[in-house]
């Protein structure tokens, strides 16, 4: 009896009213961490959204734990729901958790030991969960039941192991996200919203999704891909980014290709370029006239992403990460690009040898080679994408081996520089013509000026002649 009356017991239910209660959930994942290998009867169910099987206390039973040297105890209950109990309440159980502990623990209990289970199971949760990928559905298909993005399980394999480039430019930037996670206080304490910007531009082929991948696998965020040209208007878009979740990569692809963010700095280029131009100068850039044209279509403007990513309504979301991808850095408005808004610029850039290294690595599990000293100067003269390279490295069936595969680069860098070659030559007999023809043009125009001061001459002086006859 002594012993009872000195305990506390502290009930947690599953449901508070019709809501199943968070703090139940966090304890339970709390208690399946310290279930596993405390207690004797343990059930497995499979959850939904979550990556594997998830193992709990089973009912009736008890766990002890120990926190700053005091001993605490907790217990699963589940007993029939009442007759007059609601209905809607879920099941037909009703489960709770009880913590037991001496009433002398009482206040530390309180103030620290829930704080901590609780952050720690929300903890494991995270761990736990199956992370997503989502995509926003066209804004006319908003519903209540369905929200406003779509979203299928993220499974992608890229991890910063396997990303070929610069090993300094990628600790440095894994050292970054991770100064980011921890980031918290610091972002609190200079006053800054808890978020991050990255630009990534470069070349097609050159990894830049594969990094936004390799960045949400490192830091175990769920991604959303965010298309710009199916988001009706700005409001709606501030909509969608306040319904994504924290922990997250807001991704916009090709950045220059979604909205009007380039078109003042076009117009300027285009009047500044119309003097020295050639037919074929003539036609590219009315195609890419007509392209900017269409996706200027897009009523999200660039002030609205502007104050979406960076307005008051950025700060209402902490632990997000933005990142924007282009081929054409630029072509940006450097409102878009700014420090504070794009905090980080990463440049993908073509293939050279310490990122080649990598992909031998990964594809061929080869370190070193004698092809390695032919392939290094060719990689560091030649600009190849590391698609292009991965491809060319990729066996291609089980005969091809390391060297089958380094041999089918080298010759492909081979033939790449020899089109270069032909390339330039033919660019530079090409301007050699278009010159040829300018001065051909002049001599023509100075020819004929000659002649029509000759003939205005033999005219005056015929008119003088007669005069003089007269
Ligand atoms: N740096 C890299 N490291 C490893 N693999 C790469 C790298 N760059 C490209 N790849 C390979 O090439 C494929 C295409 O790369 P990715 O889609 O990331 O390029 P991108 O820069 O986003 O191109 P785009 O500008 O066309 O969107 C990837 O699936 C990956 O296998
Ligand atoms: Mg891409």
């Amino acid at each position: 009896m002594g012993r009872v009356s000195t305990s506390v017991h502290i009930k947690f239910n599953e449901y508070t009213g019709l809501k199943k209660s968070e703090a139940y959930n966090s304890i339970r994942n709390y208690l399946s961490s310290k279930s596993t290998s405390r207690a004797k009867r343990l059930k497995a169910n499979e959850k939904r959204g979550s990556k594997s099987l998830v193992l709990s206390l089973d009912d009736h039973e008890a766990v002890e734990d120990v926190f700053n040297g005091v001993n605490v105890k907790w217990c699963s209950h589940v007993s029939k729901r009442e007759e007059h109990s609601n209905a809607s309440s879920g099941s037909e159980e009703r489960r709770y958790f009880t913590l037991s502990f001496h009433m002398k623990h009482r206040e530390m209990i309180i103030e620290s030991y829930l704080d901590h289970v609780l952050r720690e199971g929300r903890k494991i949760e995270f761990k736990n969960r199956e992370r997503k990928l989502y995509t926003n559905s066209e804004s006319h298909g908003w519903s209540f039941k369905e929200g406003k993005w779509c979203s299928v399980p993220f499974h992608h394999p890229a991890t910063f192991e396997t990303l070929a480039m610069d090993p300094e430019k990628k600790e440095w930037i894994k050292k970054e996200l991770v100064k980011f996670i921890k980031g918290k206080d610091y972002y609190k304490k200079v006053g800054k919203p808890w978020k991050r910007g990255y630009l990534l531009f470069g070349p097609p082929g050159t990894g830049k999704s594969t990094m936004i991948s390799a960045m949400a696998n490192f830091l175990e965020y769920d991604v959303y891909d965010l298309e710009l040209t199916t988001v009706k208007d700005n409001s709606d878009l501030k909509r969608l980014l306040l319904d994504t979740k924290r922990k997250s990569i807001i991704v916009i692809e090709d950045i220059d290709c979604s909205l009007g963010v380039t078109g003042q700095k076009r117009k300027k280029e285009e009047e500044e370029d119309q003097e020295e131009e050639d037919e074929e100068g003539k036609k590219k850039k009315a195609s890419e006239k007509a392209f900017y044209k269409e996706r200027e279509r897009s009523r999200v403007t660039l002030s609205g992403l502007l104050n979406a990513i960076d307005g008051l309504w950025s700060a209402c979301s902490d632990e997000k990460i933005m990142a924007f991808t282009t081929n054409f850095v630029e072509n940006l408005d450097p409102a878009l690009i700014r420090r504070g808004r794009m905090d980080n610029h990463i440049e993908m850039g073509y293939c050279r040898f310490e990122a080649f290294k990598v992909l031998a690595k990964n594809y061929l599990e080869v370190e070193t080679h004698e092809l390695y000293g032919e392939i290094e100067r060719l990689v560091e003269e030649i600009d190849m994408s590391p698609a292009d390279v991965a491809e060319n490295l990729m066996p291609k069936s089980d005969e091809e081996d390391a060297e089958v595969c380094l041999m089918r680069l080298v010759k492909s860098l081979e033939e790449e520089r020899e089109n270069l070659r032909t390339l330039a030559e033919e660019e530079v007999k090409k301007k050699a013509e278009w010159e040829a023809r300018k001065i051909k043009k002049k001599k023509k125009k100075a020819d004929q000026e000659e002649k029509k001061k000759k003939a205005d001459l033999e005219v005056k002086e015929k008119a003088a002649d007669q005069e003089e006859r007269k």
